[in-house]
C-alpha cells in the first residue's frame, strides 16, 4: 500500500497541493482525476520523488520514502514501474532493447535471463515476436503496450501511469485500460493512474480520487460517481462527457 499523508506543494506563489491524504491499495487501480491544472501530475511526481513535497509524507508499505535520501530510496525505486505520457520509448533502440534498459540498469541477471523476461512481458502485452522492431514501426497503442511491458519487466510492486490513453483511439484506449487493470490484479500491484478520460473512469475506476482546488474533493468508486451530489465532481463529469460528445460530432 502507498500512503500519502497531508502533502503540500507550491511552485512560488502557486499553491498546488493543499494537504492531500490518500491510500493506494495493492491489486487496485486507483485513478486520479480532476480538471486541467488541478495538480494530478504534481501529486504523482511527489509520490515517486520527481518533486519533493513542502510538507507531508509518502509511505511505501510503511517505509517513509519522503525522509530518505537518494541512496536510501534505491530499493523502493527498483519496485516502481512508470508509464509516462507518450510512452517515452527510446526511438534509436529496438523494442527488446527498450525493455532490457531497466534490467541492465537495476539487475545482475544474465543475458539469457533478461531475454526470458523480455519475451515473457512481450507475450503478456500481446506483442510476442516484436523484439526487433523500432518504435517508429509501431502504432500508438503498440508503443503504449511496449511502455507497459518495460514498466512491468522489473516485476514492480507499484505502478504509476500518467495519461496512459493520451493520443489513442477509443478501442486502443480500452485495450490499454484493461491491460493495466488485469496486470494490477494478476500481480497484486499498487497502481495509480492519472487520467482525463471518463471512459477509463467508468471502465476501470475501482477507486477514484477527484482533485479540486488543491484538495482531495471526493473519493469513491465508478459506481458511486454517477450518483454523487458533489457539485464540482458533477460539473467535471458532465463537462468531460459533453466535450467528448461535441468532439465526436
Ligand atoms: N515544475 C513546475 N514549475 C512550476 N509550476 C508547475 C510545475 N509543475 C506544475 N506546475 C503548476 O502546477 C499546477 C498543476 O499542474 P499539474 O501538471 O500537476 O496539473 P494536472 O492536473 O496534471 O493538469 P493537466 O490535466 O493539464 O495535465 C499548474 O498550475 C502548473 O502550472
Amino acid at each position: 500500500m502507498i500512503e500519502v499523508k497531508d502533502i503540500y506543494k507550491s511552485f512560488g506563489e502557486n499553491q498546488v497541493l493543499k494537504g492531500i491524504s490518500a491510500e493506494f491499495k495493492p491489486g487496485v487501480t486507483t485513478l486520479i482525476i480532476g480538471g486541467s491544472g488541478s495538480g494530478k501530475t504534481t501529486l504523482m511526481k511527489n509520490m515517486v520523488g520527481l518533486h519533493e513535497p513542502d510538507s507531508g509524507k509518502v509511505l511505501y508499505d510503511g517505509r517513509d520514502f519522503t525522509s530518505m535520501n537518494t541512496h536510501e530510496r534505491i530499493p523502493i525505486r527498483k519496485e516502481i514501474g512508470m508509464l509516462f505520457q507518450g510512452s517515452a520509448l527510446f526511438d534509436s533502440m529496438t523494442v527488446e532493447k527498450n525493455i532490457r534498459f531497466p534490467l541492465d540498469m537495476f539487475t545482475e541477471q544474465s543475458k539469457a535471463e533478461k531475454l526470458d523476461r523480455i519475451n515473457f512481458v512481450l507475450e503478456r502485452v500481446n506483442l510476442a515476436g516484436k523484439n526487433k522492431l523500432y518504435p517508429t514501426e509501431l502504432s500508438g497503442g503498440m508503443k503504449k503496450r511496449v511502455g507497459i511491458a518495460r514498466a512491468i519487466a522489473m516485476n514492480p510492486k507499484y505502478l504509476f501511469c500518467d495519461e496512459p490513453n493520451s493520443g489513442l483511439d477509443p478501442k486502443s484506449s480500452i485495450m490499454i485500460d484493461e491491460l493495466i487493470k488485469e496486470i494490477t490484479e494478476e500481480y497484486n500491484i499498487t497502481t495509480a493512474v492519472v487520467t482525463h478520460d471518463m471512459n477509463s473512469v467508468m471502465g476501470i475506476g475501482d477507486h477514484i480520487i477527484f482533485l479540486h482546488q488543491g484538495k482531495k474533493w471526493w473519493e469513491g468508486s465508478n459506481k458511486e460517481i454517477t450518483s454523487t451530489d458533489n457539485q464540482e465532481l458533477n460539473d467535471f463529469v458532465f463537462a468531460t462527457k459533453l466535450m467528448e460528445t461535441l468532439l465526436k460530432k
